[in-house]
């Protein structure tokens, strides 16, 4: 270009000689004839005419080398030329000429046509039309079978007139890159790869495309943040390599891509220069899905937190068992330093409490199973011995070796301690610390079986205090709770280190004697306990005598289990109490027979209640005064299919021992009700009728809800209902009684004491309690007038009765003399087999009715 500026230079003053000879010619030809005149102004014209050409084009080939020259000056890096708007080559770089194939020299002075080269479709008229409108054009290009990236931008003149030029910048070849990737191998590779020029994504393999969800017509010849979006976590990692790259081969750095498919991958990216001497020549990429791994590695993370973390002791133990890392908490635990223990066998760790072998059971059972757990003693640094839980488990190698052993262990010693207090609680007895009956069941079982084993005897003594109820009663619970202490105590020193005694609940005791040589000597040590039983127990200052009934039974001979061998001792016991107290009795065969009957009965009893063969009898109650039946005593029977009708007096103690009482005294209270509402809608009804309830019916928390539900359901009037108890139920937790009784008297209902006289006759609980009868037991009318002692016991029931404001039943009545005795006693009411049996509901419809028409029969006469 130089050159040309000179040879053009030269032309001008050339041409400038010219114009000047033409204008002294003309000058000096003013005096020639016109022709030569008009010759030498023709000369001057076209030499004029030529200088203003000349000087144009000088001046375009000013403006033009300055534009040439300066976009020298400023083009960048790599391959570049300056085209005009036709694609004539005005200036080239030397890489350009290489990009070319062509040296140089080949291109002074000739011209190129650039669009030659661009074998893209409508590339050149695009990058033309864009850089005609002052905008740049990039594409990716193919010339031959070379691939080349190019941005095209207008060159702007000085003059606004100037022709506008285009430079053309073209990235460094691929063609080697490619010749080094080659495409089975780019195919192939299980990595993304991606070749970058510039901010360009040129080269994708199909690793790639997999890897981010992507297409490789969406990635290759994009931007980068067409490809990873604005702002990318890639745009960062490659920014922040690119100044290492300047120094290293290789750059790596991981982070997070989003795929097309939404899902983000933690991505591993390895940068690395095409050409490592010219790393504006593109960078290579490589790209692995490290999502795995990274889980992997957050979750060794999150192991090693939790190692460090968990609160038990933690052990990691060699091949050789051998510790080779503990936890903070096996250091908190034991006191031990891990340097203390590091390269060391855990045998060290273990205390003495335990059998030496324990240690080799451990790994001979992780040898087999893999795993052990136990319990183990431990010693603490300080020498504290302590119990831990462990789990020792092996790690195997995939060829099945043992490479390292886990030893998890936490201190069990506050477990332990409510394990002991809650082992105590469920064994032992809470106020005499005798153990209780669980525990007893246990050691006579084991006492049984050694019996059995080496052909010995043993005995169980079935022991109840005679008169414990009333110490508890007349000096309250907690007097009885010391005097259930002191007996306990002296029963205590009764017997040898190989017995056992036990505390069953209320005044109950029994005793395993094992062994025993003869029934004899079970009857010495029943003696014995007898006779400290009969001492006065000195309690709150008071002597207290209460004595017991004991019964005996002995293995083997009288019962092959331990419960049986405890019901019979329990049959003997109730026999000694029969037979007068403070004695003892052996289980007899005929107390065999007596039990086996027992549990028929209860047997007999569960169906008879699901069969409903229960029925009710009523033994009217009668007035002294007037001769009328004033209320009916409602007496249940149990008609069996197998027994007959039986009595209550034979099964209403077992059912309420073993709870089947609530279903009976249920069904006699509605059944009771229903009759009485169809007697008092005939007109004949009586005015009440007396239910008895038992002790346990009474106490259930539903009692009273129930009782109310019954009343509503039959339409029973509440005043015609009375409520028979038992005196010595009434003394039991008078305060919890005494809130039931006030609430039968807010619905209505009226309470007889049943069986007055035989238990404690307490004046106080009569003045407290809303009762409205006693019913004096048949015990003592029976002997009337008779007997002193009971006409001193009837006619003082009737005082003290009138004196109180209650009425008086007396029951048991059979002869004319007791009515006599009665009548002139004051006692109002009186009931027995004189004026009726108990009699069914039809016979008692009858004699209700009979009695209303005799009444009204007699009235008339009168
Ligand atoms: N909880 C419940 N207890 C009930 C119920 N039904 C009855 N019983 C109780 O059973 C015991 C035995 O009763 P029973 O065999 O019916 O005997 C009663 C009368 O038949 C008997 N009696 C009546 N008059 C005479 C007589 O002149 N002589 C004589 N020897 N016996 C007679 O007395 C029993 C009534 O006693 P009491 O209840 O004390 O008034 C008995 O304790 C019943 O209470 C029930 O449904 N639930």
């Amino acid at each position: 270009m130089a050159r040309n500026g000179v040879e053009q230079h030269s032309l001008l003053s050339i041409l400038s000689l010219i114009l000047l000879a033409g204008a002294i010619l003309w000058i000096e030809l003013e005096a020639a004839p016109w022709l030569f005149k008009a010759l030498a102004s023709l000369l001057l014209a076209a030499a004029l005419l030529l200088f203003w050409r000349a000087i144009k084009r000088f001046k375009f080939s000013r403006s033009l080398d300055s534009r040439v020259a300066h976009w020298q000056a400023s083009a960048g890096q790599g391959s570049a030329v300056l085209v005009d708007v036709k694609g004539q080559v005005l200036a080239v770089n030397g890489d350009f000429a290489r990009l070319c194939g062509i040296h140089p020299d080949a291109l002074k002075q000739k011209t190129i046509d650039i669009s030659l080269l661009l074998t893209v479709p409508h590339a050149w008229a695009e990058l033309r039309q864009r850089c005609l409108i002052g905008k740049s054009w990039h594409g990716a290009l193919e010339i031959g079978k070379k691939r080349l990236d190019l941005t095209a931008y207008p060159v702007i003149g000085i003059e606004e007139s100037s022709a506008p030029l285009m430079a053309l910048e073209i990235s460094e070849f691929m063609l080697s890159s490619n010749e080094d990737l080659p495409s089975l191998v780019m195919s192939r590779v299980p990595l993304g790869i991606m070749v970058l020029h510039g901010r360009r994504v040129t080269r994708v393999n199909e690793g790639f495309c997999f890897l981010l969800a992507k297409t490789r017509t969406q990635v290759e010849n994009s931007l980068i943040s067409d490809v990873f979006g604005v702002g990318s976590s890639f745009e960062q990692a490659l920014s922040e390599a690119l100044m290492p790259l300047l120094t290293n081969a290789k750059v790596t750095s991981a982070t997070a891509l989003q795929r097309s498919d939404g899902k983000s991958i933690w991505c591993e990216l390895v940068f690395s220069c095409l050409d490592p001497n010219k790393p504006q020549a593109g960078l290579l990429v490589t790209l692995s899905d490290a999502s795995e791994s990274r889980k992997r590695e957050e979750i060794l993370r999150q192991a090693a937190v939790v190692f460090e973390a968990a609160s038990d002791a933690i052990l990691v133990l060699d091949a050789e068992k051998r510790i080779r890392m503990t936890n903070k908490a096996f250091t908190r635990i034991s006191g031990y330093e891990p340097n203390d223990v590091l390269g060391k066998p855990p045998k060290l760790l273990f205390s003495n409490k335990q059998p030496a072998e324990l240690y080799d059971h451990i790994f001979n059972q992780i040898e087999q199973e893999n795993v052990w757990q136990g319990e183990i003693w431990s010693r603490r640094r300080d020498g504290a011995i302590y119990p831990q839980w462990a789990t020792i488990s092996a790690v195997r190698n995939e060829q099945n070796e043992v490479i390292e052993y886990v030893f998890m262990a936490s201190d069990i010693t506050e477990r332990k301690r409510a394990e002991e207090r809650l082992n105590y609680q469920a064994n032992y007895d809470g106020l005499t610390q005798l153990p209780n009956r669980t525990l007893f069941v246990d050691r006579l079982g084991q006492a049984m079986a050694r019996a059995k084993r080496e052909g010995t005897t043993l005995a169980l003594l079935f022991i109840d205090l005679d008169r414990f109820k009333n110490v508890n009663d007349s000096m309250g619970h907690s007097a009885g709770d010391k005097l259930l202490i002191n007996v306990a105590n002296t029963l205590n020193g009764c017997i040898r280190e190989s017995d056992t005694i036990a505390r069953f609940g209320g005044d109950e005791f029994a005793m395993i004697l094992s062994p025993i040589y003869g029934a004899k000597n079970a009857g010495t040590v029943a003696q014995t306990v007898l006779k400290v039983l009969s001492r006065p127990f000195n309690i709150d200052g008071y002597d207290c005598i209460v004595g017991g009934s004991i019964g005996i039974s002995i293995f083997p001979g009288d019962g092959e289990t331990s419960e049986e061998l405890i019901r019979n001792a329990d049959a003997a016991m109730y026999r000694a109490k029969d037979s007068g107290r403070n004695t003892y009795e052996f289980f007899t065969a005929e107390m065999q027979q007596m039990a086996m009957a027992r549990l028929g009965l209860e047997r007999d009893l569960r169906f008879a209640i699901e069969r409903q063969e229960f029925i009710l009898h009523f033994q009217p109650q009668m007035s002294l005064a007037t001769n009328q039946v004033v209320g009916l005593e409602v007496l249940v029977r149990w008609e069996s299919g197998t027994r007959g009708l039986v009595s209550p007096a034979e099964f209403i103690g077992l059912a309420e021992e073993n709870g089947q009482i609530l279903a009976l005294g249920d069904w006699v209270l509605k059944r009771a009700c229903q009759q009485y509402v169809e007697w008092f809608n005939e007109g004949i009804a009586p005015g009440y009728i007396a239910v008895n309830v038992s002790g346990r019916q009474f106490r259930s928390a539903k009692f009273t809800s129930r009782l109310r539900e019954i009343l509503t359901e039959t339409k029973m009037p509440a005043r015609g209902l009375e409520i028979e108890l038992t005196e010595s139920f009434l003394m039991e937790d008078q305060e919890a009684v005494m809130r039931t009784l006030n609430e039968l008297r807010e619905m209505g209902v009226t309470l007889s004491v049943d069986d007055f006289g035989t238990g404690y006759s307490s004046l106080s609980y009569l003045k407290r309690f809303p009762i409205s009868t006693l019913k004096i037991d048949k015990s003592f009318v029976q002997d009337v007038p008779g007997d002193d002692e009971d006409v001193a016991i009837v006619s003082a029931i009737i005082r003290m009765a009138h004196a109180l404001k209650l009425d008086v039943v007396a029951e048991g009545v059979e002869t004319a003399e007791q009515q006599q005795f009665l009548h002139k006693q004051g006692c109002q009411i009186v009931q027995g087999f004189l004026f009726s049996r108990p009699l069914n509901a039809d016979e008692c419809g009858k004699f209700l009715r009979k009695r209303l028409e005799e009444s009204s029969s007699s009235s008339q006469i009168a």
